[in-house]
């Protein structure tokens, strides 16, 4: 059985010292301390990390690294660089920190040498990339491809969308990229109906090859296209190409193995667009800079492997979100990147560490008698300014919030980045100062005003500045997160790695559908309340 962390002198050593912390302020932190603003400050790869705006002291921070150690935080991160099963529900290895190796690596894992396997996949992407990029890949009527379709969904969407949304301004082909998830028909509809068929690419990624939003969409979007082209199956080949683990599934699909490019099951998929899953991305920045951003990933892997916990900036980012989850009671986390490059980037960051670490049991099956994953979400800095943050001012919930921005903008009109990044920098001081009674009663504010105008303050944020967004520093930033989330994980004993929770609705809506099409009677549906729905929907079809 492994360890109840919340058993541990550790846990209830920060239970005590939450207790005696919690109303402190960080302004008299930072009135205490006037090298908090340098100190409580790090430096990985491109980005500079500044968590000084957190509502922790040394005594904090000593008693989480504590923790961290209690639990083998460190054991666990060799143990994940090693290939070790450290899925345990699953049985599997966790090897996404192998898809950035250098190609002089050494792994041997499961018998496999990983690394040879990651870089013959990464050249025949390369290759396959270049040959649609130069227009020497030609469609079935001989015309260059000009827009790509990437159909997955999950981990085999949100990563490849994010990036390519992030990485817009290293875009540099004739090629555009659509993105198809949903099993809504409006998505596939909207994505193709203006599209010509002679110069379209679909690539079909799932890992399993077996979701049923994916194959429904990938079955279609093969119909439209024989259809518009008037072809038959020959044309498939030239307009269809596969990303998946199983290539017996693709296979069945009707796509020839030859246009399929494989990752392997030690790859989860909110873990996997700097594998193959990210095809779409490399056909519309190129192998090199995609290479670039592999780069960036693997800079900050090898802090997480090799830096002490102290100055280990995703442990610490990891351990600061346990602190406000599990000590001061926060339930959400905000993510608010100031750019607007990087508006997919809060759903990314919600499968990864939603779909990882919304877990009630340990890795062992015992359930946690603690709060787990914290609820991410987050949009674009300036645009939720005018939208939530009042909440996040004034209201009663504590939300840590990560702020994060670029020094040197992707494209400059006037000194509009000044201005934008002039507020990153005033909301994340606002957040914690805040405006005391005093202060703006010295405004000559009418008395019955004054407690509406108070800010509070102590709202802890977390600032990352990076020189420029890029697809290194959008590798960093991606695997920085993908570290913390695997720290929040470790402390909490549970299973990062699995999703079985999504499976039971998949099932469900499975055995529903033939209810609601009228093959199957309404006494099949499995409670009252679903039956008077299908029943409604059924007649609101004109359905009998
Ligand atoms: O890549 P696949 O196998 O189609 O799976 C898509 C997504 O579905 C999930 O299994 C959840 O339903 C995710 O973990 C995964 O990213």
């Amino acid at each position: 059985m492994s360890t109840d962390p919340s058993t541990t002198a550790e846990w209830q050593a920060l239970q005590a010292h939450a207790d005696k912390v919690r109303d402190t302020h960080l302004r008299d932190l930072f009135a205490a301390d006037p090298q908090r603003g340098e100190r409580l400050t790090g430096q990985v790869a491109d980005l500079h990390v500044d968590y000084s705006k957190n509502r922790v002291t040394d005594e904090t921070l000593s008693l989480l690294i504590a923790l961290a150690e209690r639990v083998g935080l460190r054991r666990q991160i060799e143990a994940m660089f090693a290939g070790e099963h450290i899925n345990t529900s699953e049985d599997r290895a966790v090897l996404h920190t192998a898809l950035r190796v250098p190609r002089d690596f050494q792994l041997t894992v499961d018998g496999q040498n990983v690394v040879a396997d990651v870089h013959e996949v990464l050249d025949r992407m390369a290759a396959f990339a270049e040959r649609v990029r130069s227009g020497e890949w030609r469609g079935h009527t001989g015309k260059p491809i000009r827009t790509v379709v990437n159909i997955g969904i999950g981990g085999s969407d949100l990563g490849p969308v994010m990036a390519y949304e992030a990485l817009k301004a290293y875009r540099d082909t004739d090629i555009t990229c659509r993105f198809v998830s949903n099993i809504d028909p409006t998505d596939l509809y909207d994505k193709t109906h203006d599209l010509d068929p002679e110069t379209t690419l679909f690539v079909v990624v799932s890992k399993t090859f077996s979701t049923l939003e994916t194959l429904t969409n990938a079955k279609e979007a093969r119909r439209w296209l024989l259809e518009k082209l008037g072809a038959d199956e020959s044309a498939v080949a030239k307009h269809f190409v596969a990303v998946s683990t199983s290539e017996q599934r693709v296979r069945d699909f009707g796509i020839d193995p030859a246009n399929m490019f494989g990752f392997w099951d030690w790859v989860g998929g909110r873990y996997s667009y700097d594998s193959a899953v990210g095809l779409s991305l490399m056909l519309a920045i190129g192998p090199e800079r995609f290479r670039e951003m592999l780069d960036g990933f693997h800079a900050v892997d090898e802090h997480f492997r090799a830096t002490p916990i102290e100055r280990n900036l995703p442990a610490l980012m990891g351990l600061l979100n346990v602190w406000y989850n599990n000590f001061l009671g926060a339930q959400t986390h905000a993510v608010l990147p100031y750019s607007q490059y990087l508006h997919r980037f809060p759903a990314y960051l919600q499968q990864l560490t939603m779909e990882s670490l919304g877990k009630s049991v340990r890795a062992d099956g015992t359930p946690v008698t603690y709060q787990t994953g914290e609820i991410f979400w987050g949009e674009p800095g300036t645009n939720g300014q005018h939208a939530f943050y009042q909440l996040l001012h004034q209201g009663t919930k504590l939300v840590p919030a990560d702020f994060i921005g670029f020094s040197e903008p992707n494209h400059d009109i006037d000194a509009m980045h000044d201005l934008f990044m002039s507020n990153f920098f005033a909301q994340t001081a606002a957040l914690a100062f805040g405006k005391t009674k005093e202060e703006i009663e010295a405004e000559g504010t009418p008395a019955e005003v004054v407690p509406h105008k108070v800010m509070p303050g102590n709202r802890p944020t977390t600032s990352i500045l990076a020189p420029k967004l890029t697809p290194a520093t959008l590798g960093q930033l991606v695997a920085l997160y993908e570290h913390i989330t695997f720290t929040e994980g470790m402390i909490w004993g549970i299973d990062p790695f699995d999703q079985w929770g999504v499976e039971l609705g998949k099932v469900m809506a499975n055995q529903l559908a033939p209810l609601l099409t009228g093959e199957k009677p309404l006494d099949a549906a499995p409670d009252p309340s679903t039956r008077r729905l299908i029943e409604l929907y059924r007649s609101q079809r004109g359905r009998a």
